[in-house]
């Protein structure tokens, strides 16, 4: 057999890669329209770049190409366009090709799957379970037990406010997931799988991404480390999203067990007549999804409504008096109140509109597409620009500074969460059970605490990642005179 050394492999790789690269040119130079502007600039890495990208586009128009990179990347920064292409064209329902995130076996994951029958499948499951019409009735309980678990631990505070939110959100998915309070080990092997999916994402960092026939190349290959790296992080996801899915079925056969998302979805959809393993390997993985998409989105909201409130003790206070008012200071704000605290709605929008949990979603389209006069070529990666809609001034005035005042007017605009969540056949199918969390914590914090500032007010400080959640940062909860009753201590 032939044997090839280092630099006959690299040979060869480039000559493929050459090969590949005149035939993407050749397809983009046929086309009679134009891609959208270029942004003549080079994006700095410890720049916001949702904040680069808004910027320009002021100037140049609703699309805008990112430059320096090796296929089209193109981002929307509109409500208009994004309502135009991604909610009324499915071919935008896909996801861009991540070889790294594949080789790690993230095309099982909901947000990394392609649009197609398996897609439409993991989605009618979230779609059932956490519906609106089951967020009472199915995950009251749950709502209400974890949100006063945080109250708790806020007034028994040992240590920093930061991590007991983080880890209440993450005890929340995996009950929510599963029914079970997780334990350290489960908790530590999530968060590393999360943050391998992150390293994977990283742009530039793989060389797979760009030369995607490293995809077969053998993990004994000298520099093929990669590969042993993605086969490990590989096996840690697929054996806790199978443990943890195997663990309920098994408590389901012995009568024991707390209601989850998987016991939910296989009670309900195992009486269907096309019922099988199709179907139950989708209900896993779905399941498995979840910690990724909703611990630190939720974790994210709720930590930047606590530094808002240490910045704005007059907007806290108000918010605190509507409770005192209408709810009272014998009883916890539960669901009932929502529709008849409008200061707190308010108050929760503005925190989103303020801080998006993720301000740039991930998009692509199955086929080239024109969008008036512009071309996105088949497999662009497309940025849907969130940030930059919830801070467009022609929508909310003043957009840097925060004023829950402006949804309290007679003709507020738009409701953040209507972008918050994405768009079209991807918008987030968790987007009812975050707002339910989120108005209990909220609601219930305010109630019984005060969050007061370490001193001068916390800095406005967010992280630049995937999720810019606030920085750690020093606040006190100050429990109110009613507290200890109100939360039975
Ligand atoms: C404040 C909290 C949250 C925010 C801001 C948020 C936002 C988003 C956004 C922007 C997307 C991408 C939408 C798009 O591509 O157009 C998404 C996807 C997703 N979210 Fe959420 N999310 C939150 C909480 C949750 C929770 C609690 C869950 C589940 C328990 C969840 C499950 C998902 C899933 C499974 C996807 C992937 C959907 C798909 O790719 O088809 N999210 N979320």
């Amino acid at each position: 057999m032939l044997e090839l050394g280092p630099q006959g492999w690299g040979a060869i790789l480039a000559l493929l890669w050459t090969l590949f690269a005149i035939r993407n040119w050749r397809r983009y130079r046929t086309s009679s329209s134009r891609l959208p502007p270029y942004i003549p600039e080079k994006i700095l890495p410890h720049e916001p770049q949702w904040i680069v990208y808004a910027r320009w586009s002021r100037t140049l128009g609703a699309l805008i190409t990112i430059p320096h990179m090796r296929r089209p990347v193109i981002v929307i920064n509109t409500r208009e366009a994004a309502d135009d292409l991604l909610t009324r064209n499915k071919s935008f329902a896909c996801r861009p090709y991540f070889p790294m995130a594949e080789l790690l076996g993230r095309q099982h994951n909901v947000g990394f799957t392609y649009y197609g029958e398996r897609l439409k499948k993991m989605r009618a499951v979230l779609h059932f379970s956490l519906s609106k019409r089951h967020i009472s009735t199915v995950w009251g309980d749950l709502l209400d037990s974890q949100s006063l678990c945080l109250c708790h631990d806020l007034f028994r505070l040992q240590q920093g406010f930061y991590d007991t939110v983080e880890s209440n959100v993450q005890t929340f998915i995996v009950r929510l997931a599963y029914g079970r309070t997780p334990d350290t080990k489960y908790l530590k092997d999530a968060q590393e799988i999360m943050h391998h999916t992150g390293q994977a994402l990283q742009p530039g960092r793989w060389a797979v991404d760009n030369y995607p026939l490293l995809w077969w190349v053998p993990s004994w290959v000298p520099g093929a480390g990669f590969q042993r790296w993605a086969s490990d992080g590989k096996e840690l996801f697929l054996s806790l999203t199978r443990g943890a899915f195997h663990h309920v079925k098994e408590e389901m056969a012995q009568g024991s067990g707390q209601n989850s998302f998987v016991r939910h979805c296989l009670l309900h959809f195992s009486t269907n007549p096309g019922f099988g393993p199709e179907m139950e390997d989708i209900v896993m993985y779905v399941a498995g999804s979840l910690f990724s998409a909703g611990t630190e989105t939720v974790s994210g909201s709720i930590l930047t409504f606590i530094l808002l409130m240490a910045r704005h003790e007059q907007i806290q206070e108000r918010a605190f008096q509507e409770i005192a008012t209408v709810v009272g200071l014998d009883r916890l704000p539960g669901p009932q109140d929502a529709d008849s605290l409008p200061f707190i709605n308010a108050l929760v929008q503005e925190v989103h509109r303020f801080n998006p949990s993720i301000p740039l979603a991930t998009h692509s389209n199955y086929q080239d597409e024109e969008y008036r006069g512009q071309r996105i070529p088949r497999k662009t990666w497309i940025l849907v620009n969130i940030w930059a809609m919830l801070h467009d001034e022609t929508v909310y005035e003043n957009p840097a500074d925060f004023i829950p005042d402006r949804f309290m007017q007679r003709n507020p605009p738009p409701d953040p969460r209507d972008l918050l969540y994405g768009f079209g056949r991807r918008r987030c199918p968790g987007a009812y059970i975050a707002n339910a969390f989120i108005f209990h914590v909220v609601a219930r914090t305010l109630s019984t605490f005060k969050i007061t500032p370490d001193g001068a007010p916390p800095p406005l400080d967010f992280a630049c990642g995937f999720v810019p959640s606030p920085k750690p940062f020093q606040c006190h909860f100050v429990p109110r005179s009613h507290a200890s009753p109100l939360l039975g201590l």
